[in-house]
Protein backbone atom coordinates (compact mmCIF):
# COMPACT_ATOMS: atom_id res chain seq x y z
CA UNK A 1 0.00 0.00 0.00
CA UNK A 2 1.10 3.26 -0.86
CA UNK A 3 0.87 5.57 2.39
CA UNK A 4 -1.02 8.54 2.73
CA UNK A 5 1.08 11.39 3.57
CA UNK A 6 0.15 14.61 4.92
CA UNK A 7 2.23 17.61 4.94
CA UNK A 8 1.39 20.16 7.72
CA UNK A 9 1.69 24.03 6.69
CA UNK A 10 1.68 26.69 9.22
CA UNK A 11 1.93 30.59 8.47
CA UNK A 12 5.64 31.25 7.53
CA UNK A 13 6.16 27.31 6.18
CA UNK A 14 8.53 27.13 3.55
CA UNK A 15 9.94 23.60 3.12
CA UNK A 16 5.93 22.44 2.25
CA UNK A 17 6.49 22.01 -1.54
CA UNK A 18 9.96 20.33 -1.54
CA UNK A 19 9.57 18.03 1.19
CA UNK A 20 5.76 16.81 -0.53
CA UNK A 21 8.61 16.72 -3.77
CA UNK A 22 10.71 14.25 -1.90
CA UNK A 23 7.79 12.18 -0.30
CA UNK A 24 6.71 11.99 -4.49
CA UNK A 25 9.59 10.52 -5.21
CA UNK A 26 9.94 8.18 -2.73
CA UNK A 27 6.97 6.56 -4.17
CA UNK A 28 3.82 8.46 -2.24
CA UNK A 29 1.49 10.88 -3.24
CA UNK A 30 1.45 13.41 -0.10
CA UNK A 31 -1.35 16.38 0.31
CA UNK A 32 0.03 19.88 1.76
CA UNK A 33 -2.57 20.50 4.11
CA UNK A 34 -2.71 24.37 6.38
CA UNK A 35 -2.67 23.66 9.83
CA UNK A 36 -5.83 25.70 10.29
CA UNK A 37 -7.80 23.16 7.91
CA UNK A 38 -6.31 20.63 10.19
CA UNK A 39 -8.08 22.89 13.06
CA UNK A 40 -11.58 23.00 11.67
CA UNK A 41 -12.04 18.99 11.54
CA UNK A 42 -9.20 17.14 13.73
CA UNK A 43 -9.86 13.42 12.90
CA UNK A 44 -9.06 14.30 9.14
CA UNK A 45 -5.34 13.21 10.34
CA UNK A 46 -6.66 9.42 10.77
CA UNK A 47 -6.96 9.15 6.98
CA UNK A 48 -2.97 9.41 6.67
CA UNK A 49 -0.27 6.93 7.40
CA UNK A 50 2.75 9.53 7.53
CA UNK A 51 2.55 13.21 9.18
CA UNK A 52 5.18 15.63 8.20
CA UNK A 53 5.98 19.12 9.61
CA UNK A 54 8.60 20.77 7.02
CA UNK A 55 10.92 23.64 7.59
CA UNK A 56 10.34 27.09 7.63
CA UNK A 57 9.73 30.21 10.09
CA UNK A 58 6.25 28.86 11.03
CA UNK A 59 4.67 32.07 12.68
CA UNK A 60 7.73 34.48 11.84
CA UNK A 61 9.56 31.96 14.75
CA UNK A 62 8.09 34.35 17.27
CA UNK A 63 8.43 33.71 21.20
CA UNK A 64 11.29 30.55 19.87
CA UNK A 65 11.36 28.60 16.42
CA UNK A 66 8.24 26.27 16.41
CA UNK A 67 6.75 27.44 19.99
CA UNK A 68 3.01 28.55 18.80
CA UNK A 69 2.89 25.95 16.20
CA UNK A 70 3.79 23.32 19.10
CA UNK A 71 1.00 24.83 21.63
CA UNK A 72 -1.69 24.69 18.19
CA UNK A 73 -0.76 21.06 18.51
CA UNK A 74 -0.33 20.69 22.45
CA UNK A 75 -3.91 22.44 22.85
CA UNK A 76 -6.18 21.74 20.18
CA UNK A 77 -5.11 18.33 18.43
CA UNK A 78 -3.43 16.20 21.67
CA UNK A 79 -6.34 13.55 21.17
CA UNK A 80 -5.76 12.92 17.46
CA UNK A 81 -2.26 13.17 17.30
CA UNK A 82 -2.46 10.64 20.31
CA UNK A 83 -4.74 8.45 18.39
CA UNK A 84 -2.77 8.72 15.19
CA UNK A 85 0.64 7.51 17.30
CA UNK A 86 -0.75 4.55 18.68
CA UNK A 87 -2.48 3.25 15.68
CA UNK A 88 1.60 2.39 14.59
CA UNK A 89 1.66 5.71 12.27
CA UNK A 90 4.72 7.83 11.46
CA UNK A 91 6.08 11.68 12.14
CA UNK A 92 9.19 13.37 10.59
CA UNK A 93 9.70 16.75 11.69
CA UNK A 94 12.46 18.73 9.73
CA UNK A 95 14.55 21.46 11.20
CA UNK A 96 11.09 23.81 11.79
CA UNK A 97 9.00 20.36 12.35
CA UNK A 98 11.85 19.23 14.63
CA UNK A 99 11.84 22.02 17.06
CA UNK A 100 7.61 21.78 16.99
CA UNK A 101 7.97 18.36 17.81
CA UNK A 102 10.45 18.55 20.71
CA UNK A 103 8.40 21.61 21.83
CA UNK A 104 5.14 19.92 21.81
CA UNK A 105 6.64 17.61 23.71
CA UNK A 106 6.00 14.42 20.95
CA UNK A 107 9.65 13.36 21.55
CA UNK A 108 10.47 13.55 24.78
CA UNK A 109 9.09 12.30 28.09
CA UNK A 110 6.39 15.02 28.62
CA UNK A 111 5.99 15.23 32.48
CA UNK A 112 4.10 17.99 34.23
CA UNK A 113 6.72 20.40 33.37
CA UNK A 114 6.89 19.94 29.99
CA UNK A 115 9.48 18.61 27.91
CA UNK A 116 13.26 17.51 29.42
CA UNK A 117 14.87 18.66 25.83
CA UNK A 118 14.77 21.17 23.30
CA UNK A 119 16.55 24.05 20.59
CA UNK A 120 17.77 26.67 21.76
CA UNK A 121 19.87 28.94 19.88
CA UNK A 122 23.04 28.06 18.12
CA UNK A 123 26.10 28.90 20.28
CA UNK A 124 27.09 31.55 17.94
CA UNK A 125 24.08 33.40 17.77
CA UNK A 126 23.90 33.47 14.38
CA UNK A 127 21.85 31.52 11.30
CA UNK A 128 23.62 29.09 9.92
CA UNK A 129 23.41 27.75 6.54
CA UNK A 130 25.96 24.89 5.28
CA UNK A 131 26.58 21.42 5.03
CA UNK A 132 26.84 19.19 7.45
CA UNK A 133 28.66 15.38 8.32
CA UNK A 134 26.15 12.75 10.37
CA UNK A 135 26.46 9.86 11.91
CA UNK A 136 22.91 7.30 12.42
CA UNK A 137 21.96 4.79 14.66
CA UNK A 138 20.03 2.79 11.69
CA UNK A 139 18.50 0.36 14.74
CA UNK A 140 16.71 2.41 16.38
CA UNK A 141 14.51 4.34 14.26
CA UNK A 142 12.27 3.45 11.66
CA UNK A 143 13.30 6.89 9.03
CA UNK A 144 17.34 5.79 9.32
CA UNK A 145 16.71 2.25 8.35
CA UNK A 146 20.08 0.90 6.38
CA UNK A 147 21.44 4.55 7.03
CA UNK A 148 24.91 5.06 8.47
CA UNK A 149 26.60 8.18 7.05
CA UNK A 150 25.05 11.04 5.28
CA UNK A 151 25.60 14.60 4.07
CA UNK A 152 23.03 17.18 4.39
CA UNK A 153 22.49 20.90 4.27
CA UNK A 154 21.35 22.62 7.48
CA UNK A 155 19.70 26.32 7.56
CA UNK A 156 18.64 27.34 10.99
CA UNK A 157 19.27 30.26 13.68
CA UNK A 158 17.13 27.55 16.82
CA UNK A 159 19.19 24.27 16.41
CA UNK A 160 21.28 23.56 19.42
CA UNK A 161 20.00 20.58 21.17
CA UNK A 162 19.95 21.04 24.84
CA UNK A 163 19.03 19.21 28.08
CA UNK A 164 17.69 20.48 31.17
CA UNK A 165 20.55 18.82 32.61
CA UNK A 166 23.58 16.47 31.82
CA UNK A 167 21.31 13.47 33.32
CA UNK A 168 18.31 13.87 30.54
CA UNK A 169 21.04 13.99 28.02
CA UNK A 170 22.80 10.65 29.25
CA UNK A 171 19.36 9.28 29.96
CA UNK A 172 18.07 9.98 26.64
CA UNK A 173 21.22 8.36 24.96
CA UNK A 174 20.55 5.22 27.14
CA UNK A 175 17.05 4.87 26.03
CA UNK A 176 18.24 5.01 22.21
CA UNK A 177 16.49 8.53 21.19
CA UNK A 178 19.76 10.22 20.04
CA UNK A 179 19.79 8.72 16.81
CA UNK A 180 21.68 11.43 14.41
CA UNK A 181 24.79 13.04 15.61
CA UNK A 182 27.47 15.79 13.60
CA UNK A 183 30.70 14.00 13.01
CA UNK A 184 33.34 15.13 11.31
CA UNK A 185 34.07 14.90 7.75
CA UNK A 186 35.98 11.36 7.20
CA UNK A 187 38.36 13.30 4.49
CA UNK A 188 35.65 12.87 1.54
CA UNK A 189 37.14 15.73 -1.38
CA UNK A 190 34.62 18.23 -2.21
CA UNK A 191 33.03 18.08 0.70
CA UNK A 192 32.88 20.52 3.62
CA UNK A 193 36.05 19.76 5.37
CA UNK A 194 35.00 20.31 8.87
CA UNK A 195 38.18 20.95 11.36
CA UNK A 196 37.47 18.96 14.52
CA UNK A 197 35.51 20.93 17.00
CA UNK A 198 33.61 22.47 14.00
CA UNK A 199 31.56 19.94 13.02
CA UNK A 200 28.95 20.17 15.22
CA UNK A 201 27.53 23.64 13.68
CA UNK A 202 25.47 24.99 16.46
CA UNK A 203 27.43 23.61 19.87
CA UNK A 204 24.56 21.01 20.04
CA UNK A 205 25.28 18.86 23.51
CA UNK A 206 26.07 15.51 22.69
CA UNK A 207 26.82 17.01 19.16
CA UNK A 208 22.60 15.73 18.32
CA UNK A 209 21.24 16.87 14.98
CA UNK A 210 18.35 14.89 15.37
CA UNK A 211 16.15 12.20 18.33
CA UNK A 212 13.38 9.72 17.65
CA UNK A 213 11.00 8.92 20.53
CA UNK A 214 10.78 5.88 22.53
CA UNK A 215 8.76 4.12 19.58
CA UNK A 216 11.06 4.85 16.91
CA UNK A 217 8.46 5.89 15.11
CA UNK A 218 8.18 10.01 15.59
CA UNK A 219 11.94 11.41 13.86
CA UNK A 220 13.25 14.89 14.12
CA UNK A 221 16.20 16.68 12.66
CA UNK A 222 17.36 19.93 12.05
CA UNK A 223 19.61 19.02 8.55
CA UNK A 224 16.82 19.07 5.78
CA UNK A 225 16.68 15.47 3.87
CA UNK A 226 14.35 17.23 0.78
CA UNK A 227 16.96 19.41 -0.10
CA UNK A 228 19.67 16.27 -0.83
CA UNK A 229 17.40 14.04 -2.97
CA UNK A 230 19.14 14.40 -6.70
CA UNK A 231 23.01 14.64 -6.48
CA UNK A 232 22.86 17.58 -8.48
CA UNK A 233 22.13 19.70 -5.40
CA UNK A 234 25.17 18.73 -4.00
CA UNK A 235 27.36 21.46 -3.92
CA UNK A 236 30.48 20.03 -5.76
CA UNK A 237 27.88 17.76 -7.80
CA UNK A 238 30.15 18.01 -11.02
CA UNK A 239 33.45 16.96 -9.35
CA UNK A 240 32.28 13.87 -7.79
CA UNK A 241 32.41 10.47 -9.02
CA UNK A 242 29.41 8.49 -9.69
CA UNK A 243 27.65 7.65 -6.76
CA UNK A 244 26.83 4.38 -5.59
CA UNK A 245 23.36 5.60 -5.25
CA UNK A 246 23.09 6.48 -8.86
CA UNK A 247 21.36 9.68 -9.23
CA UNK A 248 19.70 9.53 -5.94
CA UNK A 249 20.65 11.91 -3.16
CA UNK A 250 21.49 10.83 0.39
CA UNK A 251 18.33 12.67 1.95
CA UNK A 252 15.85 10.48 -0.35
CA UNK A 253 16.31 7.46 1.86
CA UNK A 254 14.71 8.65 4.56
CA UNK A 255 11.52 9.64 2.88
CA UNK A 256 12.37 6.09 1.31
CA UNK A 257 11.77 4.33 4.21
CA UNK A 258 8.96 5.75 5.48
CA UNK A 259 6.79 4.83 2.65
CA UNK A 260 8.45 1.15 2.53
CA UNK A 261 7.46 0.85 6.21
CA UNK A 262 3.83 0.25 4.90
CA UNK A 263 5.08 -2.02 1.97
N1 LIG B 1 15.04 25.96 7.93
C1 LIG B 1 14.28 26.01 8.99
O1 LIG B 1 13.32 25.26 9.13
C2 LIG B 1 14.60 27.11 9.98
C3 LIG B 1 14.01 26.87 11.34
C4 LIG B 1 13.93 28.14 12.20
N2 LIG B 1 13.19 29.17 11.54
C5 LIG B 1 15.32 28.58 12.58
O2 LIG B 1 15.85 29.50 11.98
O3 LIG B 1 15.90 28.03 13.49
Amino acid sequence: MSPRVLVLRAPGTNCDAETAHAFQMAGSSPSVVHLNRWLESPTRIADHEILCLPGGFSYGDDVAAGRIFANQLRHHLADALAEFREAGKLILGICNGFQVLIKSGLLDNDGPEGPTSTLDWNASGRFIDRWVHLEADSSRCVFLSGIERMYLPIAHAEGRFATKDSSTLEKLANSGQLVLRYVPNEGNPGEMNSASGDYNPNGAAGDVAGMTDTSGRVFGLMPHPERFVDRTQHPQWTRLPESKDGDEGAGLAIFKNAVRYFD
